[in-house]
């Protein structure tokens, strides 16, 4: 018998993977906007998400969250991060003992510093917690280009398990057991896509992004690391993968948010501008209290920051990388 796939969200993402999940399980999707249910039953399109998208047929959408998680053998969080509780809290009284939860999401609650996976722990204790990452462009992937990603959990049985429930030709997940370097992987590579952005919208030219990248990796690595995720994860498609499709593609929301700063819009703007979340915008917020919680040196993200906060304007920011002291490349510095 299919395993039954309850997702929460019907954003971008959300609804890419409930496609790719309906190739191999039952699946319903959970939309707060009537019409986007109604759009996805009737016409198997999401236009405001994935324009031109044709969805998958099997797939069936619900506006109740109790309809789309009382049978369900998994649950995936498709939320961005600073919603994902209040629609966990929800959903909890009508979620079935002991099914996972994985979440989709990349970033980090702003009031509690929390990763996805500890807010499931806090709000949904006993059941598996989990997350599916890695550079998996949602346009990309919705349109058959082949990716990799990461599923991520901290008992392997249940990961290998859900591998089945993700998985496709052209969508291959592996998995790995370092929930916390995955989860922050994904959350720390969206704030060097806002410095990657910025340094293309101020044409700052390739050598300038290539080194962005790479001090970057070796930023979040540090965080990273210090946090409790595993030096390797952050080499793998959760770290350095999704880096670097972030921090080069114009697809990307966050890498948009940069560039736009970098061209001198105000941030206020652009994301009135969007329909779609950016999730390195406030989770920039948070890593700069990590930053000193954990006392680790984070001059690109601190200078993000300060573009996205304190007004500073793109120039500024990188004068202020241009005069960081320059260490050696071994030095965690
Ligand atoms: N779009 C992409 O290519 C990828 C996105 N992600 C991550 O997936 C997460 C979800 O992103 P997308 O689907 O792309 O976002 P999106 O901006 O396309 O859509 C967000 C969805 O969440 C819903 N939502 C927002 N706040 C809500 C609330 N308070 N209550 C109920 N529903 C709410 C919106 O109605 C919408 O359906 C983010 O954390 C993002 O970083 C991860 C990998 C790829
Ligand atoms: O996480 C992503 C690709 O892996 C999507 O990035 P954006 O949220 O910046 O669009």
């Amino acid at each position: 018998m299919k395993l039954k796939v309850g997702l929460l969200g019907a954003g971008s993402w959300g609804t890419t993977v409930a496609c790719l999940t309906a190739k191999n399980c039952d699946t319903t999707i959970w939309a707060r906007d009537i019409n986007t249910v109604k759009e996805i039953n009737q016409n198997n399109t999401n236009e405001k998400y994935l324009p031109n998208a044709i969805l998958h047929k099997g797939l069936k959408a619900s506006h109740s969250i109790k309809d789309t998680v009382k049978n369900a053998d998994v649950i995936v969080m498709g939320i961005p991060s600073q919603s994902f509780r209040k629609v966990l809290e929800e959903a909890k009284p009508h979620i079935r003992p002991w099914v996972p939860i994985i979440s989709l999401a990349k970033g980090l609650e702003i009031s509690t510093k929390m990763r996805m996976s500890e807010i499931v722990e806090e709000v949904m204790p006993g059941h598996p917690a989990g997350v599916l990452t890695g550079p998996n462009l949602a346009k990309e992937i919705h349109f058959g280009k082949a990716a990799a990603a990461v599923i991520a959990m901290a008992d392997k049985s249940i990961a290998k398990k859900l591998q089945t429930v993700f998985n496709s030709g052209l969508f291959r997940v592996y998995t790995n057991s370092d929930i916390i370097g995955c989860e922050l992987g994904g959350a720390l590579k969206n704030i060097m896509a806002i410095a990657s952005g910025m340094s293309d919208g101020a044409n700052a030219g390739e050598n300038t992004r290539s080194a962005l990248i790479t001090r970057g990796l070796s930023e979040l690595t540090r965080l990273g690391t210090a946090m409790g995720g595993k030096q390797r994860t952050f080499a793998g498609l959760a770290g350095m993968g999704d880096l670097i499709v972030t921090c080069s593609s114009t697809k990307s929301r966050n890498h948009h948010v940069g560039f736009e700063l970098g061209r001198g819009k105000k941030l206020d703007q652009i994301i009135n501008e969007m329909n779609e979340v950016a999730e390195g915008v406030k989770t920039a917020k948070v890593v700069m209290e990590l930053a000193k919680d954990y006392n680790v040196d984070m001059p690109i993200s601190n200078e993000v920051y300060k573009v996205l906060y304190e007004d500073n304007t793109v120039f500024e920011a990188f004068r202020g990388l241009l005069t960081h002291e320059v260490g050696s490349e071994k030095e965690p510095g």
